[in-house]
């Protein structure tokens, strides 16, 4: 699929943006600043409804505005799809599909599919264990639109259950008269449920995306893996890894449920104490190793920078293979890499069928990678014509 139209309202530092896209790659060029990523944001939040640079939609609205709007005429072999999406910071997004109104804005997830590869990127090795749940919940959610539901599900089940934990705590410190429990038993019932079906997406995906990971590695950096990917779940228990007991199977959905049913019952005591939930898939992990010591502390910057850039090689591999092709969006990434990686990852995606490419110095982006131009100045995006 690609883009053949984006349009930005109130979004960043743009009070409005037209670009006609085409197929093939597309560069936009221009001095820091200038509203180049901003571009490419509009398009990643269409795709999963978040910014890869921020956690809150607020930034996102142009200063002085109340709302942002994007807008994509979306492409995919003979069929034509407009997304539009308001985004309302502090309250609900609106969506419309085809001028229709009778959607939510989950509902357009799975129709824009692009995989980002950002300096925000080496989070992913060097950050905390949210960006790598970040990571495997957009991807599961780009691979079966219907996860974006059953995480909105989770997100609305823990918060109602860490907010019956905190009235739970507080009545305890004030030597209040403990709380009614079967209230909370039928939130752990509700939870272990929806957890499950994450946990379970997330550990189908990882299996997928395995051998896909391990050889985007290799071509990126001959000789330094093998990687290693592993879950680490909430409710492997203290010390759980290496020797840990394998989980239930696969295809088990309902040992899932009662794996993290009983995990969160044996956690019960010391969550009443802490008013907040220990256990479930906003709690796990991904482990991401090359050969036997982990990523995280142990790999160099340029390790880092080559597993972040597998995992993002390896994740449009997978959705190639599964659907429709992604745009592939380069942000700023060519300045991060040496010369090798540079030309490396170039020639690994010169063939996709869309690149948005960002770069301040246009010199730092590889000839392969020459198409269309636009030049990113004082709020305006404007087409180069060669010649
Ligand atoms: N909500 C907002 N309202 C107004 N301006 C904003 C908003 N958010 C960001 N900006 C402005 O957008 C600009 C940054 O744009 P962007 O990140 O796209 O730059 P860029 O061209 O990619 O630069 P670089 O080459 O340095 O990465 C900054 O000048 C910032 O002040």
């Amino acid at each position: 699929m690609h883009l053949t139209h984006l349009s930005l309202a109130d979004f960043r530092s743009y009070a409005r943006a037209e670009v006609e896209l085409g197929p093939g790659v597309t560069c936009f060029v221009g001095p820091n600043g200038q509203g180049k990523t901003n571009l490419v944001e509009g398009v990643g939040y269409l795709a999963t409804l978040g910014s890869h640079r921020v956690s809150s939609d607020a930034p996102l609205v142009r200063m002085g505005a109340e709302r942002a709007v994007l807008r994509a005429m979306v492409r995919e072999g003979e069929r034509q799809q407009l997304v539009e999406l308001e985004v309302n910071p502090g309250r609900a997004n609106r969506a419309r599909l085809n001028r229709s109104n009778q959607v939510r804005p989950r509902d357009l997830l799975g129709i824009v599919r692009t995989v980002l590869f950002a300096p925000e990127d080496l989070r992913l090795v060097k950050g905390d264990p949210a960006e790598r749940r970040r990571f495997l919940d957009e991807l599961v959610t780009a691979r079966a639109p219907r996860l974006g539901g059953v995480r909105a599900e989770y997100e609305r089940v823990l918060k109602q259950r860490n907010s019956l934990l905190k009235s739970a705590a507080m009545a305890r410190r004030h030597g209040g008269r403990g709380m009614d429990l079967s209230t909370l038993d039928v939130w752990d019932q509700h939870l272990a449920r929806v957890g499950a079906e994450l946990v379970r997406a997330r550990l189908g995906l990882l299996e997928a995306l395995r051998p896909l990971a391990d050889k985007a590695y290799e071509e990126v950096a001959p000789g330094g893996g093998p990687v290693v990917l592993e879950y680490r779940a909430s409710t492997d228990g203290e010390g759980a890894g290496e020797g840990a007991a394998a989980g239930p199977a696969p295809d088990d959905r309902e040992g899932y449920v009662a794996l993290l049913a009983g995990a969160l019952a044996e956690a019960r005591k010391r969550e009443i104490e802490r008013g907040v939930t220990l256990v479930g898939p906003h709690r796990d992990d991904l482990l991401l190793r090359l050969g036997a010591l982990p990523a995280k502390g142990y790999a160099s910057h340029g390790e880092s920078w080559s597993l972040a850039l597998a995992l993002r090689l390896a994740s449009y591999g997978l959705l190639r293979e599964e659907g429709p092709e992604p745009v592939l969006v380069l942000d700023d990434v060519f300045a991060e890499l040496d010369a090798r990686r540079r030309h490396r990852l170039a020639e690994l995606v010169a063939s996709a069928e869309q690149v948005l490419v960002t770069a301040a110095v246009p010199e730092d982006v590889p000839e392969i990678l020459d198409g269309a131009r636009f030049e990113v100045a004082d709020g305006e995006v404007a087409r180069v014509v060669a010649g």
